[in-house]
């Protein structure tokens, strides 16, 4: 699992003993504290110590097998679960190091939360206890397949009849069919489904309700109801192991009281009641899925980072002109510019996770509270967070594979299925470009609200210092005075203000404002993730100012906040210029700095990959091993490929010989 047991040999020990900074309690740094270091690190070990939850030979599994193998990881969990007597926090985390999307992943992810937050505390009584014991299997079926991203489209019906106290779900078309949900395909048994209700011959629009699907006696279809997966996705592996599904409706009853009443009503009569509280609170679950999602981006970047500086850290290409050993490519600063500037990420974005779920808990507490006023900085910060964070995880990753060279893309590296499974986040929950499009709608509304005096809240507070913000002038005259998070700060803010007020004006300048936000929408978006980039530097600093215990540890951690900070100045300088922001010079020294920040953070790489502690199992790499060992792992692995089982290829008799006897016959003529 790690290196250090009697006779293993640790090929990165030099590395490790470059360190500046004390690993350990950098590992409480990155976990949030000691307690989640032990129990993730207890969890980890359990699930890579134990058979059935191997996973080096997932990419070669056809989809059935593959399918097969969740269902049994999923109920060997589950009976390790239980054995244990594990606390909800020890088995989320174990789910985690099974690391298999599955059906669990939408019962526990999305259906529970769903009756929870939209079910009457009765419904909870009801459902919850069966879904809690497993007595039935959950999934979240609201995407049709004409329609995903316009939530309000969806064809679905839910007829109510009052002659039988039942609600008639129906799909009236093609496109109504629910499309992707997971878990729909094969494994639950049952569904919150989003349709449309109908009550007294009106259509009042989307609203949840709790299905069966499949007997609970042998899992066929109940009447009426059409199931299946809806085919493979991308990669090998990967996502495959999802059932996500079809699912259509034949007039099929449920009972009233399967309609989650928590918000809106219709009574025994078919009345329709709808409680004081804003309809948005139907896209709860969004929301909740959303900033999880976050959470996850940093774990995802965080393993493709690990395996990326640890392989970077052993491979060698090249060396000096007059001889000696070649160079680890770690060593080249093109490798460094690419590579920590992820790194760094990867941290930004646990932070900044960390920061969202204490958000989303306060916003929690203030509803049930019946104080709505957060609402929409939740929404805005869930939706442009989850757009951001995914983005840059995804692209991170790809970035990673081709840090590794021609072994990055060798299934064994981990990260092409790492990349497969990771991909679809920009587009599940939401597709990145539409919740960007959210975020700076909202931007847009409260640059309007300025004039009248309004002052913004939470993360848009500092739109309401317009006048110093609009004119102020980046004070940097040296590399070294972009260390200062005050500077950092100020210009982020600035390019966010700027950019959001230009946009207002031409939008404002256009025929309409429905017109205008269509024609100036690619600007939106560069409008919205300028605003989320400057949420996550500012939760970076916020946490570096933090008392962190440790010796070195609160270095490192400004170090990688200048360099998340100063990536972005480099990346999108454009932004900083045209707005005025700063100048070219000052551009130029923020460049200048970022190589001195890589230069300090090189002998810290492996140490920092090393604080994420995870076990080769859940790394599931053969680059990214503790021990850096890496190519008698990766020799090894080739041969356990199905097609090495015989040295002579199946299909040889067939396609190869007949070919390779009439080249014979050619050349004799
Ligand atoms: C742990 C689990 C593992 C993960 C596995 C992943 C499995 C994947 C699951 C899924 O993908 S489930 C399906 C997810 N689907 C989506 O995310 C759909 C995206 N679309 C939407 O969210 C909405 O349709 C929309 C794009 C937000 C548009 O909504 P709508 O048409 O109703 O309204 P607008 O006119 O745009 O907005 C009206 C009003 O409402 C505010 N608002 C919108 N969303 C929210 C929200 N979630 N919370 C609070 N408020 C919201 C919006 O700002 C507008 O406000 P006002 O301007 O009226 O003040
Ligand atoms: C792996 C996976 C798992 C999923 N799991 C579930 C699940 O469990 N339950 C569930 O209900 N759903 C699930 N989904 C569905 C998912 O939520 C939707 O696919 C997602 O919300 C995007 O919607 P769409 O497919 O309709 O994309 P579309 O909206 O059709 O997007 C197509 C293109 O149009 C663009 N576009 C759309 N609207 C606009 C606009 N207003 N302005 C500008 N551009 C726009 C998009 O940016 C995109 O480029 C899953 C999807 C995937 C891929």
């Amino acid at each position: 699992m790690e290196a250090g047991g009697a006779g293993e040999v640790d090929h990165l020990a030099g590395e490790r003993a470059t360190a500046q900074f004390d690993v350990d309690h950098m590992k409480v740094a990155w976990a949030g504290s000691r307690h989640a270091v032990d129990v993730a690190d207890r969890m980890a070990r359990l699930v890579a110590s134990d058979p059935v939850f191997r996973k080096d030979n997932r990419t070669m599994l056809p989809r059935k097998e593959l399918f097969k193998d969740t269902l049994r990881k999923a109920a060997h969990a589950w009976k390790r679960i239980v054995e244990l007597r594990l606390t909800e926090e020890e088995a989320n985390l174990l789910r985690l190091y099974v690391d298999q999307p599955g059906y669990v992943d939408l019962h526990w992810g999305m259906f529970v939360p769903a009756i929870k937050g939209q079910g009457t505390e009765e419904q909870q009584k009801k459902w919850l206890p069966l879904a809690y014991k497993f007595q039935i299997i959950g999934c979240y079926a609201q995407t049709e397949l004409g329609h995903g991203s316009n939530v309000q489209g969806l064809e679905t019906t839910a007829t109510f009849d009052p002659k039988t106290d039942e609600f008639v779900m129906h799909s009236p078309t093609l496109t109504s069919s629910k499309w992707w949900p997971g878990g729909l395909g094969k494994a639950s048994t049952h569904a919150v489904v989003y349709a449309r209700l109908i009550t007294e011959g009106k259509d009042y629009g989307i609203h949840g309700f709790i299905v069966q699907l499949r007997s609970l006696e042998d899992h066929s279809p109940l009447p009426g109801v059409t199931l299946g997966d809806i085919g493979g996705k991308f990669g090998s592996g990967a996502y495959n192991s999802m059932d996500n599904g079809v699912l259509r409706f034949d007039h099929v009853r449920i009972p009233r009281d399967q309609m989650l009443m928590r918000l809106s009503q219709v009574t025994k009569e078919g009345k329709y009641v709808h409680s004081n509280v804003p309809k948005q609170l139907l896209y709860g679950t969004m929301v909740f899925v959303r900033q999880t999602i976050v959470a996850d981006a940093s774990k995802a970047l965080s393993r493709a980072t690990c395996i990326a500086v640890r392989y970077s850290a052993m491979r060698k290409q090249f060396g000096p002109q007059t001889g000696g050993p070649e160079t680890q490519v770690l060593n080249y600063k093109t490798q460094q510019s690419r590579l920590f500037p992820l790194l760094a990420s990867a941290y930004a974005f646990r932070f900044v996770g960390e920061w969202l779920k204490w958000l989303y808990t306060d916003v929690t507490h203030k509803l049930e509270a019946k104080d709505f006023s957060t609402l929409q900085e939740a929404h805005a910060c869930t939706a442009g967070l989850k757009a951001v964070t995914t983005s840059a995880t995804a692209d991170g990753i790809e970035e990673c594979r081709k840090l590794c060279g021609g072994h990055g893309y060798l299934n064994s590296s981990g990260l092409p299925e790492l990349f497969a499974t990771y991909v679809p986040a920009c587009t599940y929950e939401g597709d990145n470009v539409v919740l960007l499009l959210q975020v700076a709608r909202i931007l847009m509304k409260t640059v309007s609200q300025l004039a009248s005096g309004k002052q913004p809240v939470g993360t848009m507070a500092y739109m309401g210092n317009v006048q110093y913000l609009m004119q102020c002038k980046c004070g940097v005259n040296t590399a070294e005075d972009w260390l200062s998070p005050a500077a950092i700060r100020e210009v982020f803010e600035a390019r966010a203000l700027r950019m959001a007020v230009n946009c207002a004006q031409n939008i404002n300048r256009a025929p309409s404002q429905e017109e205008g936000l269509y024609e100036l929408s690619p600007d939106l978006l560069e409008v919205a993730v300028a605003h989320i980039q400057l949420i996550i530097v500012t939760k970076f600093i916020e946490k570096v100012e933090q008392d962190i215990p440790g010796e070195g540890v609160k270095e490192q951690l400004r170090n990688l906040c200048n360099v998340y900070a100063l990536y972005l100045v480099h990346k999108h300088l454009g932004d900083f210029l045209s707005t005025g922001c700063m100048t070219a010079r000052q551009g130029a020294l923020a460049n200048q700095q970022l190589g001195k920040l890589y230069a300090q953070l090189r002998p810290n790489a492996v140490a920092l990959v090393d604080a994420f502690n995870y076990t080769d199992h859940y790394l599931g790499s053969v680059l990214g091993r503790y021990d850096g060992n890496v190519y008698p792992a990766l020799y090894d692995e080739a041969w356990k490929d199905p097609l090495n089982d015989s040295p002579v290829p199946d299909g040889y008799r067939e396609h190869l010989r007949p070919l390779l006897k009439q080249q014979l016959k050619l050349s004799r003529l």
